[in-house]
C-alpha cells in the first residue's frame, strides 16, 4: 500500500493506491483505501486489511453516536483520539493499522496520523504504507503550501504513481480526494497503467 495526505492553502489532499496482497498474491486491485466516515471526515487505510476495515467501521459508528448525543459533528482531534485509544488496548496483540484521518471542523482543516503502535500525531504531510518511501521522493520535492488545487491533485497522483511503479505491494487505481470547508470531494480514480503511459508521453514530448 501507498497512501499520502498533505495540507496546503486549498485544504487537504488525500491520494492512495488500491492493491491488496497476500504475499505475492494480489487479492484485490480495487480496494477502497480512502473511507468516507462522514461528509467532513475521511480516513486512509494501510496495514492489515481486516484490521483497518474493521476499526474504521467501529470509528464511524462512534462518530455517528457522538453526533446524535451532542447534536454536532465530532472534531478530528477527538475522532483520532477515539481510534488511537481503541486500538491501543490491543497493543502487542498483532494489529497492523496505519491510518490517516483528514477533516474539517470548527478549528479548520486537520490531518492526523494514527497507528497500531500507539502513535497519534497531527501534521501537514504524511505518507503511510510499504510504498511510502517512494511517494515521499516525489511528494517532498513537489510540496509547497501555495499549490493550486490542480497542482495539488497532480502532486498526489504523481507521488502515488511513482510508488506503484516501484513497490510490488502498491498498484491498481490511484484515487484522489480533496477535503474542503464544505466537506470532501472525490477528485479522480485513474488506473496506474494509464498514468504510466501518460507520464511517458509527457517525458517524450519534453525530449522532442
Ligand atoms: C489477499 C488478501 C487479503 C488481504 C490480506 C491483507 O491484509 N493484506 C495486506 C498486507 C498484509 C498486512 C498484514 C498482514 C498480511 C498482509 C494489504 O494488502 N494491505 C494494504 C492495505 C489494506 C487496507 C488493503 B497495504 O498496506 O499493502
Amino acid at each position: 500500500t501507498t497512501t499520502l495526505g498533505f495540507q496546503y492553502k486549498g485544504g487537504i489532499v488525500l491520494a492512495v493506491d488500491s492493491r491488496a496482497t497476500g504475499g505475492q498474491f494480489i487479492g484485490s486491485s480495487t480496494m477502497k483505501k480512502i473511507v468516507e466516515i462522514n461528509d467532513y471526515l475521511l480516513g486512509t487505510l494501510a496495514g492489515g486489511a481486516a484490521d483497518c476495515v474493521y476499526w474504521d467501521r467501529v470509528l464511524a459508528k462512534q462518530c455517528r453516536t457522538y453526533e446524535l448525543r451532542n447534536r454536532e459533528r465530532i472534531s478530528i482531534a477527538a475522532a483520532s483520539k477515539l481510534l488511537s485509544n481503541m486500538i491501543y488496548n490491543y497493543k502487542g496483540m498483532g494489529l497492523s493499522i496505519g491510518m490517516m484521518l483528514a477533516g474539517w471542523d470548527k478549528r479548520g482543516p486537520s490531518l492526523y496520523y494514527v497507528d497500531s503502535e500507539g502513535a497519534r500525531t497531527p501534521g501537514k504531510v504524511f505518507s503511510v504504507g510499504s510504498g511510502s518511501i517512494y511517494a515521499f521522493g516525489a511528494l517532498d520535492s513537489g510540496y509547497r503550501w501555495d499549490l493550486t488545487d490542480e497542482e495539488a491533485y497532480e502532486l498526489g497522483r504523481r507521488s502515488i504513481y511513482h510508488a506503484t511503479h516501484r513497490d510490488a505491494y502498491s498498484g491498481g487505481i490511484v484515487r484522489v480526494y480533496h477535503m474542503k470547508p464544505t466537506g470532501w470531494v472525490h477528485i479522480s480514480d485513474e488506473d496506474c497503467k494509464d498514468l504510466h503511459y501518460m507520464y511517458q508521453d509527457q517525458k517524450q514530448k519534453e525530449l522532442n
